[in-house]
Parts: C-alpha cells; structure tokens; sequence
C-alpha cells in the first residue's frame, strides 16, 4: 500500500508568533497547491506560535499542516508550565511530537512516560510522531536495532492497532541531529526496516504498511531524496533546514517527486 510521504518541519525552541507567521507565509507561497497531492507538509513550531499558525492556515485555507512538540500526559490539573492534549487539539494540530531525544535527555523522559503522551494524543484525535534513536555509544557498541526497537515498543504499549495504524514513527539517531552528520540512506533504512519488521511481528501486516517511518537528523534538500528513496522511509522529521522557508519548500518539493518551485 502506498504511504504518503510527510514532511514536517520541528521548529524546536525557535522563532516567535510573528516570525512563524512570516515562515509559514513563505513556504505557503513558494509551494503551489498540486504538490499537496503527492506529499504532506506540516510545521511544529512551538506552543507560543500555535494560535497565530491555526488562524493563518485556516483563513487563508492552506494546505499545510500544523502540530506541537510535546504534550503533558494529563488532561487538565495542577501541571504548572504543562500544555493539554485537548488545547492542542483545539488548536487544530494534527500532530505532535513524542519522545524526542532532547526531551528524553534534558527532561529525563522516560519510555513510560513517553507511552503516556502518545496515548494522550491518540485520545483526542491527533497523530502521535513518536521518536526514537540512538546515541553514538549505542550505535558502536552493535546494538542501535535492538535499541530502537525497544524505544519503538515500549512507546506503543497498550495501544489497540487502530491506535498504531494512526501514528507516525522516526528514526532519529541522536548523534546525526544537529551535527551536519546525516546517517547514509543504507543506515537509515536499517534501522527504519526492522521498525517495520517488529511492528509486523506484534501488529501484522495490514497496520505495518500503514504506519510512517520518517528518518531524521540533518536532513536537508541535498539529501532528502535518497533518503525517502528507501523501501521503509515515508519522510522526515527536519529540524535547522526547516526553519529556512526556500530550503523547507524545495525539500518539500523533492518529496513530493519535483519539479522544484
Ligand atoms: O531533531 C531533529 C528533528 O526533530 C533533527 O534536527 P536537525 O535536522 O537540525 O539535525
């Protein structure tokens, strides 16, 4: 079954509301509308800017989608700081990122943790992009498959296969995010394969070949293509290339299989 390829744009702690909305603006015009068909596009820029991206993409009926970068595990309560699933989703995110490597390592996120997030946002309706990956101590040491997949299960427990089909799963090895050093397309498709492989053993086929695989770490225009080239890989996650609204539409564009805009 063909998987649509998504590219989303994690913003990460950058850009106020005003300059989110100058960026979306700028991708939304460098991209015309039939490339949507090929490829879906979303931004996640930080919470502050959320408002500003909904009422932008809704009055002027974009095509881009949006979404958040974390999630409190609890609906509503004395979480002081803390951001609801439901305020997400009543800010129209279609998404939001779970277990990123700068959450798990600044903030000490745990797998039980990270499960309690992503079921927090299968609940009201939105996509879970739950990360995974290794550090580079993982990686030497042989073991970066078995690492991920252990990040992959414990991330997804007790989720019905309807729950899995919806969400979105990527691969990002801690040591190739930020640091120019993209994983090869064959080290990527390793890892993102046998995510595949152990979603097939636990949920069969049918939900496997539904979920998206993105990889990420230092994508960007020049690599992008191989990368989505691979069998297992259904796009990426980008960080510091997306912030760049001519170098986030071209690689847009590339997903999308061209011509460039
Ligand atoms: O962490 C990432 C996306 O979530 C990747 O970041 P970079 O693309 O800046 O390496």
């Amino acid at each position: 079954m063909a998987r649509q390829p998504l590219l989303a744009g994690n913003w990460k702690m950058n850009l106020n509301h005003l300059e989110a909305i100058a960026l979306v603006q700028k991708i939304a015009f460098a991209l015309p509308e039939k490339y949507f068909d090929r490829v879906e596009v979303a931004v996640l820029p930080p919470f502050t800017d959320l408002r500003s991206v909904q009422t932008l993409i809704d009055g002027d009926k974009l095509l881009l989608r949006h979404g958040a970068q974390d999630v409190s595990p609890h609906d509503s309560g004395a979480y002081t700081g803390d951001v609801s699933a439901p305020m997400l989703a009543k800010l129209g995110c279609a998404y939001v990122v779970v277990g990123h490597s700068e959450r798990r390592e600044y903030h000490a996120e745990t797998d039980e943790l990270v499960n309690r997030k992503v079921r927090a946002v299968l609940k009201h309706e939105m996509a879970p992009i739950l990360c995974v990956g290794e550090s580079l101590q993982v990686r030497e040491s042989g073991a970066h498959v078995q690492h991920c997949t252990n990040q992959l299960l414990e991330g997804l427990k007790g989720l019905r296969q309807e729950q899995v089909a919806r969400s979105v799963i990527a691969y990002e090895p801690v040591w190739a995010i930020g640091t120019g050093k993209v994983a090869t397309a064959e080290d990527a498709q390793e890892v993102c394969g046998a995510l595949r492989t152990a979603l097939t053993d636990k949920y069969g086929s049918e939900v496997a070949e539904q979920v998206r695989v993105l990889y990420g770490g230092s994508v960007k225009s020049s690599n992008v293509s191989e990368l989505l080239d691979q069998n297992d890989i259904d796009g990426a996650l980008v960080g510091g290339a997306s912030l760049n609204g001519d170098e986030f539409a071209k690689m847009s564009a590339l997903a999308a299989g061209g011509p460039l805009p």
